[in-house]
C-alpha cells in the first residue's frame, strides 16, 4: 500500500527532515508522526494515548519540548495502519486544537531527546506533602474566606500579614499590618521544627492559570536567609536563573515546602512564568501539566536590622534610601565611637551578623 500525502503533510514531511533528519514513509511503518500537536501547544502524554491506545500496542510515545509535533510506535505495522486509517483528519475526542490530529508515517522515530534541566539548584530545597490534604483544605477555605482585603498586582492577588510588603522597594513598611493569623501557626511550628527559624512576614500569593510572578531576588537588605514558600491547590513550575545562561525548571507539587537559602537565595533569580501549562519530566519522557489556581504563602523574617525606624536612620545620618550595607558599615563604626556604657542604641533592636 502506496501512501499519498497532500501538500500540507508534504510541508510537514520536509520540516521532519530540516528539523530533526527524519524521512517519511510512503508506504506504511510502525512509526506515526502527529504533525499538528504536541507538547508546546499543549497536548499530554495521557491525551496521545487516550486517542491511539485502541489501535494496538503502542511501544513508544516520543513527545519532544518545544516542538508542535510528536511521534508514536506501535509494535505491529498493522496497528498503526489502522490507527493512520481511523486518526488521519478525523475528529478524535480531543477538545480544542488537539481534536484533528494530520498523520504521517515516518521511517524512523528520534532517538534520544535533550533531557530538561530540573535539578534544584545548589542551597534549594523541596519538601514534598510538607502539609496533608486536609491542612491544604484548612487553610484554603480560611484564605478564601478572607481574601476581601487583597490588593491585585498586574499578573496576581496579594495579602500581607506581619508586615505590609511595599512593591516601590521590595520591601517592607512599619505601618499597620494584619497579624499572622493564628490558623498558621501549625505551619510556623512545622518550620520552626525544622529550621530553628521563626518567620515574621507573610504573602500568599493568588495566581491564575496564565499568571506568574516575573523574575526575582527577595530583597537581601530587608529579608535575612531563609525563604520559603508552601505551595497550595495547583502544581507549577518555578523557573531558577543565574548568569543569564544557567536556567532549571523546578517542578513543585501543590503542598510542597521550598526552601531557599545560601546560593538559591542570593544568586539565583526565582520566578513563575505566566502561562496556562507547564513542561515536565517523568519517567515516560516530558510531558505537559495544566495549572489551577494556584495560592503560595511566602514566609519571610524582616532582619532586625531593618525594622529600627527612622531613629536609627537619624541616629545614622543616613536616610531610608541609604544601602543595608551602608547602614551597617556606619553602625560598626559609630559603635566604636560610642562607649557601650553610655551607649545612644537603647534597645535589642540591633543584630548584626
Ligand atoms: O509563588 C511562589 O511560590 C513564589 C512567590 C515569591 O517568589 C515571592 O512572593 O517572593
Ligand atoms: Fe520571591
Amino acid at each position: 500500500m502506496a501512501v499519498i500525502y497532500t501538500k500540507k503533510m508534504e510541508v510537514y514531511s520536509s520540516m521532519l527532515k530540516k528539523d530533526m533528519n527524519i524521512e517519511a514513509s510512503y508506504s506504511p511503518t510502525t512509526n506515526i508522526m502527529v504533525c499538528n500537536c504536541g507538547l508546546v501547544n499543549g497536548l499530554s502524554r495521557k491525551a496521545l494515548k487516550q486517542v491511539f491506545y485502541q489501535y494496538g500496542e503502542i511501544k513508544y510515545m516520543i513527545m519532544i519540548p518545544h516542538k508542535s509535533y510528536c511521534f508514536i510506535s506501535f509494535s505491529e505495522v498493522e496497528e498503526a495502519i489502522r490507527a493512520f486509517n481511523n486518526v488521519n483528519g478525523k475528529y478524535n475526542g480531543l477538545s480544542d486544537e488537539h481534536k484533528i490530529f494530520n498523520l504521517i508515517f515516518t521511517v524512523s522515530i528520534p532517538q534520544t531527546i535533550k533531557k530538561l534541566s530540573t535539578a534544584c539548584p545548589n542551597g534549594l530545597e523541596v519538601i514534598e506533602n510538607f502539609i496533608t490534604e486536609k491542612e491544604e483544605n484548612f487553610i484554603l477555605e480560611y484564605l478564601n474566606e478572607h481574601w476581601s482585603g487583597s490588593s491585585s498586582m498586574k499578573h496576581r492577588q496579594v495579602k500581607h500579614y506581619g508586615y505590609e510588603f511595599d512593591y516601590d522597594h521590595n520591601g517592607v513598611r512599619y505601618d499597620t499590618c494584619e497579624p499572622i493569623p493564628k490558623e498558621f501557626e501549625f505551619i510556623l511550628n512545622a518550620i520552626y521544627l525544622r529550621l530553628k527559624w521563626r518567620p515574621d512576614q507573610i504573602t500568599i500569593n493568588k495566581y491564575l492559570p496564565g499568571q506568574g510572578i516575573p523574575n526575582h531576588i527577595d530583597n537581601i537588605s530587608v529579608f535575612d536567609e531563609y525563604i520559603l514558600s508552601l505551595s497550595l491547590n495547583s502544581d507549577i513550575n518555578m523557573e531558577f536563573r543565574k548568569d543569564s545562561f544557567k536556567h532549571n525548571s523546578v517542578f513543585i507539587k501543590a503542598k510542597s515546602l521550598l526552601i531557599m537559602s545560601g546560593e538559591s537565595r542570593y544568586e539565583w533569580t526565582h520566578g513563575i512564568t505566566p502561562r496556562k501549562m507547564d513542561l515536565i519530566s517523568t519517567e515516560d519522557g516530558p510531558d505537559v501539566v495544566y495549572r489551577g489556581t494556584r495560592f503560595s504563602i511566602t514566609f519571610r523574617r524582616v532582619i532586625e536590622f531593618t525594622k529600627v525606624k527612622k531613629d536609627l536612620y537619624e541616629i545614622l545620618g543616613c536616610d531610608k534610601t541609604t544601602p543595608f550595607e551602608t547602614l551597617k558599615d556606619n553602625y560598626k563604626k559609630l559603635l566604636l565611637k560610642v562607649h557601650p556604657d553610655k551607649s545612644v542604641m537603647s534597645s535589642s533592636a540591633l543584630v548584626l551578623n
